[in-house]
């Protein structure tokens, strides 16, 4: 996609790490782990698309599958990530194609219960701070980072980010702990909480895959 085509708007970042080496801690849910990682980050992929305040999404990504597929969708584009550096590291390679005059958010792609609804929401609330910030449904983590435009990026995001995220000035947005944006999934015990929100249909089909 052009910069010509792109609309005013938020530019989401989606960082996801190859599906064979992701999600580690997803072992005990007795499905195709790597099946599940592409389906759970595509799911997220989807909802950020599909929000009215995004007009970019940004994959930063070096999974061959995932980026051949998104970058058919409309308003999703995927940048390589090449030498592994980190999730920051990751992200930023996303903000800084973005440019410090957007409205930029990153969103870690292991959200699969996400609806436009929430995140459009959120990114609602963004629009009125310099940088915002959602924890996960733990509080502990986040799931999203924002920057209004003209606002320099940072991000810190890894275990127990939200303390860190604060300490960098990112104000807490008013999002309620049952928003499906809170709920990001590394274990058995969050993918449950995720399907009893509602999953998107990748993830949907992969667990049925599994039962079946
Ligand atoms: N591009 C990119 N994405 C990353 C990297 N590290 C984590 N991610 C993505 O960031 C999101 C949150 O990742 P984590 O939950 O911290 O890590 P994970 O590897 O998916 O899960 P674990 O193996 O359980 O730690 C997921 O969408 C990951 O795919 C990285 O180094 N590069
Ligand atoms: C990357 C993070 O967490 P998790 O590893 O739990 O996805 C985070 O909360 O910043």
């Amino acid at each position: 996609m052009s910069t010509s085509e792109i609309r005013d708007g938020w530019t989401v970042v989606v960082p996801v790490k190859p599906a064979a080496l992701g999600k580690t801690r997803l072992t005990a849910a007795g499905t195709d782990r790597e099946a599940l990682a592409r389906a759970i980050a595509l799911d997220t992929i989807a909802a950020a698309a599909a929000t009215p305040r995004v007009s970019h999404v940004l994959v930063v990504t070096d999974d061959a599958e995932v980026s051949a597929l998104v970058s058919q969708w409309p308003a999703v584009d995927v940048i390589a990530e090449g030498d592994v550096r980190g999730l920051d590291a990751a992200i930023a390679l996303g903000t800084v194609s973005a440019g410090q005059g957007a409205p930029r958010a990153a969103l870690l792609g292991d959200v699969p219960a996400l609806t436009p609804h929430d995140l459009d929401a959120a990114l609602e609330l963004a629009g009125q701070v310099e940088r915002g910030l959602v924890p996960d449904a733990e509080g502990t983590g986040s799931t999203l980072v924002t920057a209004r435009p003209g606002a320099v990026w940072v991000s810190a995001f890894g275990a127990d980010s939200a303390a860190r995220h604060r300490l960098l000035g990112c104000t807490d947005l008013a999002v309620s702990r049952g928003s499906t944006l809170r709920r990001d999934v590394d274990t058995a015990a969050q993918l449950a909480e995720a399907v009893a929100l509602g999953v998107g249909p990748r993830t949907a089909a992969v667990l049925a895959a599994a039962a079946a």
